[in-house]
């Protein structure tokens, strides 16, 4: 039986959840598995529901529009049997995209490669396969960066990528163009945000002498490194760690938290719940 995932958010009143479950009962919707949250301070609702159903289209999909309307919600319904089309960006650094394109070989993360972009040649990247994805060199200078990102945005369109992960794409965006990827770029931090945003982390962890160093998987936004954060974690460090021993635990780090926030993301377990996310782990 087919698989589907309802995610929604909406203003809470009471009610949601009998609404949701009594319209797959109607259709013949089984459930699975469901997490839901009420946010007190913003006085909204979250959910998340797997289901099985002979087809989630025709009258199932019209009758939660319908809902949806009437709830003020923001609302997805997709086939959990469709791949979700992800593209890969990296700069200098491999380490978060070499350990994505694994994953992806292995089938841990469910997607559909649709390219993989850089602002560097593709002999940057001759240690990596790519398994007959498509590779771009986007290279960007600050005469050519409007250029650049109208590149970018083409391919993004012409293979009709939903998400773009930026896997230490070392090129800030511009307003523009984080808005238009506004809930569909997440990128890599190599640091605990708050702490140590910009290009160097590292070395500002170092020369403030922390005992704690961590990565950040956020959504992009217009304001550098302050998007929704989707998932992070640390790692201890001492006195005799140089900023070179930080950046190799880090790459760990980097790594494994990259990897969590897109499986999420690919199991529709993220919530967007205003400059902040709900995450339905498992
Ligand atoms: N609009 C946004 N774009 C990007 C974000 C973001 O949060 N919002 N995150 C960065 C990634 N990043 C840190 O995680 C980061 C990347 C680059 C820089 C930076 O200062 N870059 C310099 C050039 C550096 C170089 O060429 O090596 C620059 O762009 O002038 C800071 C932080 C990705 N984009």
């Amino acid at each position: 039986m087919p698989q589907y995932v309802l995610t929604l958010s909406c203003p809470d009143r009471p009610g949601i959840v009998n609404a949701v479950t009594g319209r797959l009962l109607e259709h013949g919707g089984n459930i699975l598995d469901s997490q839901q949250y009420n946010d007190l301070a913003t006085d909204r609702f979250f959910l998340r529901t797997v289901f099985t159903a002979a087809s989630a289209t025709g009258p199932l999909q019209a009758s939660f529009r319908e809902l949806s309307r009437g709830f003020g919600m923001e609302l997805s319904l997709r086939d959990r049997s469709h791949p979700r089309r992800v593209m890969l960006l990296a700069s200098k650094f491999d380490h978060c995209l070499a350990d994505l394109l694994y994953r992806w070989r292995i089938g841990e993360l469910p997607m559909q490669i649709t390219a993989v972009v850089s602002n560097h040649p593709r002999e940057t990247f001759r240690h990596l396969a790519f398994d007959g994805i498509d590779f771009h060199h986007l290279p960007v200078t600050h005469e050519n960066k409007p250029a650049q990102e109208a590149a970018l945005w083409s391919l993004i369109e012409a293979t009709q990528t939903e998400m773009v992960v930026l896997a230490r794409y070392m090129q800030v965006l511009s307003d523009a163009m984080a808005a238009r990827l506004a809930g569909r770029c997440i990128n890599i931090h190599h640091s605990f945000l708050p702490g140590f945003k910009g290009a160097r982390p590292y070395h500002q962890a170092h020369e403030r002498g922390v005992k704690l160093i961590g990565a950040t998987a956020h959504f992009v936004t217009a304001d550098l490194d302050e998007g929704p954060i989707i998932e992070q974690d640390t790692q201890r460090v001492g006195h005799h760690d140089t900023p070179e021993d930080m950046i190799r635990i880090g790459r760990d780090i980097e790594r494994r938290v990259l990897a969590q926030a897109l499986r999420y993301w690919l199991d529709d377990r993220i919530l967007l719940n205003g400059h902040r996310t709900v995450v339905f782990a498992v």
